[in-house]
């Protein structure tokens, strides 16, 4: 099957990068809000991965499947998506803003099966360009196994899963990544120091990160912080199971309290503050934390992981090897705290200055 090694995700997240920094110079020095920038930037490295190609900002496909995602993720943080998720059946059945996300969620699947149509008729078993055409490669070799999960309804609902599950999650704790760096200019100064250290002018590479524990360990404390998905995603017990005395009955739902453990003050120094030490030892070198959750754990834990850590790693050290973030108002008077949501903990909306560090 089509496996995103970290080579090809690399170069996928490398191309879109030299975007983003070139959108961001075109604005640089001037108050931008950079929701738009990095949602731009995750989306079209999931394109990248799906159609095998990224797409301009302003093409009309790229937009809708970007519309779609917005339009699911602002339904699943209100009370009618939290509603839905509980009752679908009785909720479907009254009006309202979900219908319309339905309705431009059914389209972007059908862009995702027009492209599947397209590539059938010059598929090349061998060698799959892309996420879809690895899929029909598996279809065809599976077309006689009456037990095969390759059908095409779950290419294009997994296809559209990576955009639902890939995009808003991976450019949120961006977005909080930077808020951070701008609330505290001292932390943002080391990692750019660490940058300067073993990247210099080079384009930054996944494998630097083993070299760089600070900066390591300030995307995992953001992480951390953040508590993106405190209660992770509903699981339903299988089987009857017993669990530290406790019975759960075959069918219970079980959502499991991700940020009890991130939260820990046992495993964490003042797990309410903000302290990239959480994850170093006291040489400085890079340590590991096992109540870091923010992936979620065991045989359901998220199958993105490795991508998104590419991903953050690699956009944020491309921008803060070229950019320095600073807020509109004094650190101080910024608010870091993740807004709640019935979907998660997203950033605040924010805007900065985004200068150039030649320029400083
Ligand atoms: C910072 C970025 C991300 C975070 C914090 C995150 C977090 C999570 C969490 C907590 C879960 C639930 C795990 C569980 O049920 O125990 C999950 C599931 C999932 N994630 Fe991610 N994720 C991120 C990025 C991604 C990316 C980039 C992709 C794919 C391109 C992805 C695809 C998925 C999928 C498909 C599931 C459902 C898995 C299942 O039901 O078995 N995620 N993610």
């Amino acid at each position: 099957c089509f496996v995103v090694g970290v080579t090809e995700t690399h170069y996928s997240v490398i191309s879109v990068t030299v975007y983003i920094i070139l959108s961001i110079l075109s604005s640089a020095n001037s108050v931008v809000n950079p929701k738009e920038l990095l949602c731009n930037c995750v989306g079209n490295v999931i394109c990248s991965i799906v159609f095998g190609h990224r797409f301009e900002n302003d093409d009309p496909m790229f937009q809708l499947i970007q519309n779609a995602v917005d339009a699911y993720f602002n339904i699943l943080s209100s009370p009618i998506g939290a509603m839905y998720n509980m009752f679908p059946r009785i909720v479907w059945c009254f009006p309202g803003k979900h219908h319309e996300m339905f309705a431009i969620v059914n389209e972007a699947k059908a862009y995702i099966q027009v492209q599947a149509e397209i590539r059938r008729k010059t598929l090349n078993m061998c060698e799959p360009q892309d996420f879809i055409e690895a899929f029909l490669v598996k279809m065809l070799e599976e077309k006689d196994d009456p037990n095969t999960e390759f059908n095409n309804d779950n290419m294009v609902m997994t296809a559209w899963n990576m955009f639902a599950a890939g995009t808003e999650t991976t450019s949120s704790t961006l977005r909080q990544l930077f808020l951070m760096m701008i609330k505290c200019p001292h932390i943002q100064e080391s990692v750019q120091k660490e940058i300067d250290e073993v990247i210099g002018s080079r384009v930054p590479t996944v494998d630097d990160r083993v070299k760089m524990p600070y900066t390591d360990a300030v995307i995992h404390e953001v992480q951390r912080y953040m508590d993106l998905s405190p209660t992770s995603v509903p699981h339903k017990v299988i089987r009857d199971t017993e669990f530290h005395n406790y019975h759960i009955p075959e069918g219970t739902m079980v959502l499991p309290l991700l940020s009890s453990v991130l939260a820990d003050s046992k495993l964490f120094k003042n797990p309410d503050e903000f302290d990239p030490e959480n994850f170093l030892d006291e040489n400085g070198v890079f340590k590991k934390n096992d109540g870091f959750f923010s992936f979620g754990v065991g045989k359901r834990a998220c199958p993105g992981e490795a991508l998104a850590r590419v991903e953050l790693f690699l956009f944020f050290t491309s921008l803060l090897q070229r950019f320095t973030f600073t807020g509109t108002k004094p650190p101080e008077e910024i608010n870091i705290e993740p807004a709640c949501s019935s979907f998660g903990r997203m950033p605040r909306s924010y805007d900065c200055y985004i200068k150039l560090r030649a320029e400083e």
